[in-house]
């Protein structure tokens, strides 16, 4: 394949593997510009509906068109408000009838050039329209080229809680251009940080461990950046290919999200008061603290865990977001609307340690509303 731009080191590639789903997430600096030609050689002759925000559109979305000119792919562009609450019934609603106005086909594609609200919802559109329409990932944040591009969760948010509504499809091709993570304000950057330190509170202690000694180098931009993003991709991966359709160990990526989710309902995504990854470093530090409680994690380690969050500027408890919360009945409440309740039992990612994080499927409302109680006050 021929790449125009090619001033770019060879990109890492990681692939998931998901049989005839299978994909490349591709990772280094400079891979917007290449996005036509690589667009090219995956569907040839396809159209594309470049769906954004409209932050986005005042700064990469010229180096994208102009990509998809050179290579000579047709393109429509959709803008949608930045922020969480544009991943709504309405928004969606009004991009599918964008996508179909435009008249494209099944084979043409829908490519995302955003965070994860746009990622999500571009994604939805994609796996609705027609039944299904190729989709490509061109992750700006460093949460989605982390997480949310990878792995095929797309959706939007319901008034029941975050992301209730959606679909799995799978992208067709992911490419991480890390350079555009250089213009990420600290806030976004570090709540994107918060997904990178999942992975390693997940299963791997090791990349904790390395973390904790260079995330200096990963905020100011070191090769340290590649590293960090490349490692989460491929934890992602791996636990996607295993379970594609979370019926088992996927559930993994969602620690420190049961309460995250419930805490980002419960400002009404109001991304002022707390942004996705922000509710995840205090979800995630609950977590922890609410397996010390239980008596499954050493305390130790649930203190490492809220050091290192607080070293990079993450918020960890739920006093850190500004404005009044509601009742932990409220809270609780929203919990039990989470996707992973099954047959009404609430299910929570707990752990025995940094990288030891497991699921438990059956914990009880009251030893929730206990821990979340002594929190609050
Ligand atoms: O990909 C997954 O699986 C995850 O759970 C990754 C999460 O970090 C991500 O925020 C995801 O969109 C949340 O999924 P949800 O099923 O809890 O809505």
């Amino acid at each position: 394949m021929t790449a125009q731009v090619t001033e770019t080191e060879a990109p890492d590639t990681v692939r998931v593997d998901l049989g005839e789903r299978s994909y490349d997430i591709l990772i280094g600096r400079g891979l917007l510009a290449e996005a036509g030609e690589r667009l090219k050689a995956l569907l040839p002759g396809s159209r594309a509906a470049i769906i954004t925000d409209e932050n986005l559109a005042k700064t990469h979305l010229e180096a994208l068109q102009a990509s998809l000119d050179e290579a000579g792919v047709k393109h429509v562009t959709f803008k949608v408000p930045a922020g969480e609450s544009t991943k709504r019934f309405s928004m969606f609603e009004r991009l599918c009838d964008d996508v179909l106005a435009a008249k494209l086909e099944r084979g043409d594609a829908v490519v995302a050039l955003g965070g994860g609200v746009v990622g999500d919802l571009a994604g939805f559109v994609a796996a609705s329209v027609r039944r299904g329409m190729n989709f490509i990932q061109v992750p700006t944040s460093l949460l989605a080229q982390v997480d949310s591009s990878v792995g095929g969760k797309t959706g939007i948010n319901s008034r029941h809680g975050k992301n209730l509504i959606g679909a799995f499809h799978q992208p067709r091709l992911v490419l991480a251009d890390t350079a555009l993570l250089d213009t990420l304000s600290p806030r976004e950057f570090r709540a994107g940080y918060a997904e990178v330190a999942k992975y390693g509170l997940i299963d791997d202690a090791d990349f904790f461990a390395w973390l904790e000694e260079n995330h200096e180098g990963i905020f100011s931009g070191g090769a340290e950046r590649e590293h960090a993003v490349a490692t989460s991709c491929r934890a992602k991966a791996r636990i996607v290919a295993e379970d594609e359709f979370e019926t088992g160990a996927r559930a993994l990526l969602n620690l420190g999200h049961t309460f995250g989710h419930a805490l980002e309902a419960a400002v009404d995504y109001n991304g002022e008061r707390l942004v996705h990854g922000e509710g995840v470093a205090i979800g995630m530090r609950l977590a922890h603290d609410f397996s010390v409680s239980l008596g499954l994690c050493a305390e130790d380690d649930a203190r490492r865990v809220e050091a290192h969050l607080q070293k990079v500027g993450l918020p960890t408890h739920m006093s850190d977001i500004p404005g009044q919360l509601p009742p932990t009945e409220t809270l609780l409440d929203i919990i039990a609307q989470d996707k992973k309740v099954t047959k009404g039992a609430l299910t929570f990612i707990l752990t025995r340690g940094i990288g030891r994080s497991f699921v438990e499927r059956n914990v009880e409302r009251e030893s929730v509303l206990a821990f979340l109680e002594k929190e609050m006050n």
